[in-house]
């Protein structure tokens, strides 16, 4: 070929591939509101500048409630990351967000879940049901819909009880040694104890291993920096093996920010997908457990409904029934009640069918993986707040003094949470300020969010309501409402700018408000807030199974610590200390001022930068003493 012809198809490629990436860049999504755009880096070196602008290393959540502002609070904006990440649609309005979480004619479950949720399948299996779609995900949702509901959960609460006492005892550990400690760690290896106990009726040790540990402050080394061989090996007993596997399970959760990569989070916005043979294997140690583990608790249970007259069941496995006869009393974990035959009915055969065997076990890893970073992370929030704000402080003491009596004891509280489950539930409901409380540290901090997609050409549409004015009527944002077509796109519910829209939540956006949230009228902050612009569970039929068992969980370990312990935050997030006075200041809302805002960095999930660090005292006046006193 001669060289003009050369040059002639070479100019034509060249201008072929101007104007596609000119089209994607400039119109495919210009009817939707935008940074501007670099034909190169598309919003790529903006999102950069803003992530660069926070705190480091913080949560992309914390840049996007900027960017928001700099735009003038659309009600949802573009983020376009090709080609190292994806264009994701940024909804930034509940109004919108509601349109994608509700069923429609078009999605009769909501929008459909997006392909970068994927990158989690290591860690929570392909037949998850954070994942799947149409009638297969429906009925995992029924099979196990069942375990979840808030009665069931109720009659629980002796053996969330149990796991929040062990935490004390952590906590305990804490105070005498004076030592600073991450909070997250401990308050993790609470959330997955009470996972274990609830889902699958395992005593997994989460918290026995930490305190077995010689050393559990902030400098101590944690499961990563042992070597995988030592893994896994030489332990035949059961206990050895949950031990094993809980090691192996928190490496493979922290294989999604080892190693200096930048970690994802629900979103996996800009991470490739990272298939190391590391991460292979460990989850496959995972799954292997998990698998041989729901095969031995079906046999046991198919054993025991077969015969009465037979032997009771010689199983390795250590349930809570499994030193007492079987056939004596009921398992009601979570994983027993799916595998029901009014649940399952194929498993009624001896043995499972491969498709209910993976479909289960993923399941579990699923609850293991959604359930106790996401209530670890609140747990953690909901401490911290409670010790930087005195006025939510007094308003818990007086709520726990009125529902467990004046001066209760731990032991005391802990005596009336498992005396019967009616008896503890009704207590636990009675905690409304405390329900407040975790609702405004999930609004100012959602660990987890959704990311959802509409195939290209199913015209999937939103549309903003006209009509919606700031606070007090005084800015009129009709010009902003509008239609958009959004097929094709990722779309983020981004619940941190949904929880921080000044125009719904009013002057105290930004403030630990709990009052907000109560139904009492007199408060003088109570705005008028619309379901939807509460969403760190998501909404619609997708929205979080395990929402009453966290805030549960929450709850139980409130009532047990508030009156024994002082949290105080060390670092980000530490209060400031009036020399003179040897006090702390108090500003006009009731809180402390800090002096350093304790912010979120992503590890999968949002967390505090810092994993909570604290010291953990006695409250003042609590005589010190055993914790059964
Ligand atoms: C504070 C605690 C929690 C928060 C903030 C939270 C948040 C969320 C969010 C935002 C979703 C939607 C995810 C998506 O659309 O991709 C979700 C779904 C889910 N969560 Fe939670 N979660 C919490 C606790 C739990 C617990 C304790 C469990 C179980 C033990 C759990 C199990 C699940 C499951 C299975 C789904 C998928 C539901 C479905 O698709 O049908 N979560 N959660």
């Amino acid at each position: 070929m001669s060289t003009p012809l050369l040059l002639t198809a070479f100019l034509a490629l060249c201008l072929f591939i101007y104007r596609r990436i000119h089209y994607h860049r400039y119109i495919q999504y210009s009817h939707i509101p935008q940074p501007p755009t670099s034909f190169i880096f598309g919003h790529m070196k903006y999102l950069h500048q803003f992530m660069s602008q926070g705190p480091p290393g913080q949560h992309i959540d914390l840049a996007l409630v900027s960017i928001w502002h700099s735009l003038g609070r659309p009600p949802l904006f573009l983020m376009d990351l090709r080609p190292v990440g994806p264009c994701l649609c940024i909804v930034a309005s509940h109004h919108l967000a509601e349109q994608i979480s509700r069923s429609s004619a078009t999605f009769p479950w909501s929008v459909p879940k997006s392909y970068t949720v994927g990158e989690l399948k290591p860690l929570i299996g392909h037949e998850s049901i954070l994942i799947k779609e149409g009638q297969e995900w429906k009925d995992l949702r029924k099979r196990f819909g069942v375990g979840f509901a808030t009665g069931h959960l109720m009659s629980l609460l002796p053996v969330v009880t149990e796991k929040a006492w062990l935490f004390m005892r952590l906590l305990e550990r804490v105070k005498d040694e004076k030592k600073v400690v991450k909070l997250d760690k401990l308050t993790q290896g609470l959330t997955v104890d009470v996972i274990g106990e609830v889902v699958m009726e395992v005593d997994v040790g989460a918290q026995e291993e930490l305190l077995a540990q010689p050393d559990i402050s902030e400098h101590a080394g944690d499961y990563r920096d042992q070597e995988l061989a030592q893994l896994g090996e030489g332990d035949d007993d059961e206990k050895g093996q949950l031990s094993n596997f809980t090691k192996i399970y928190y490496r493979l959760i922290t294989s999604y920010s080892a190693d200096g990569k930048p970690p994802i989070d629900w979103l996996s916005l800009l991470t490739k997908p990272f298939s190391g043979r590391r991460r292979q294997y460990l989850s496959a140690k995972v799954d292997s457990f998990l698998r041989d583990f729901v095969q031995r608790k079906h046999q046991e249970e198919y054993h025991s409904s077969q015969s009465l007259s037979s032997p009771p069941s010689t199983t390795t496995t250590t349930t809570h029934n499994s030193s007492t006869n079987p056939k004596s009393k009921k398992s009601r974990s979570i994983l027993s009640l799916s595998l029901s035959p009014d649940q399952t009915p194929m498993s009624t055969s001896p043995s499972l069918p491969p498709q209910i065997l993976t479909s289960t076990t993923d399941a579990l890893k699923t609850f293991l993986f959604a359930g106790h970073d996401t209530t670890a992370i609140l747990i953690g929030w909901v401490l911290y707040y409670l010790s930087i704000c005195p006025r939510a402080h007094a308003r818990i003491t007086s709520e726990l003094n009125t529902i467990f009596g004046e001066g209760a004891t731990p032991a005391n509280i802990k005596r009336q949470l498992v005396d019967g489950p009616e008896g503890g539930a009704e207590k636990v409901n009675r905690m409304v300020y405390c329900h407040a409380v975790i609702k405004e540290a999930l609004r100012l901090h959602p660990p987890a969010g959704t990311a959802r997609r509409a195939e290209g050409g199913t015209g999937f549409e939103v549309t903003e309501l006209a009509g919606c004015l700031e606070k007090g009527g005084q800015e009129d944002r009709s010009e902003k409402d509008g239609q958009w077509n959004l097929d094709g796109m990722v779309l983020y519910n981004c619940a941190t700018i949904i929880h921080r829209d000044p125009s719904v939540y009013g002057a105290t956006v930004d403030e630990f408000w709990p009052e907000r949230w109560l139904s009492d009228t007199t408060e003088s902050r109570k705005e008028e807030i619309p379901a939807g612009a509460w969403r760190p569970f998501e909404r619609g039929p997708r929205d979080c199974i395990g929402r009453d068992l966290a805030i549960i969980e929450t709850k139980v370990v409130v009532a047990l610590v508030h009156g024994r312990y002082e949290f105080v935050k060390v670092g980000l997030g530490e209060k400031i200390v009036d020399e003179k006075e040897g006090r702390e200041v108090v500003d006009e809302t009731g809180c402390c001022m800090v002096k350093e805002k304790l912010y979120t960095r992503r590890q999968i999930t949002a967390r505090a930068a810092d994993g909570m660090r604290m010291k953990v005292q006695l409250a003042k006046g609590v005589v010190s003493g055993g914790l059964e006193g």
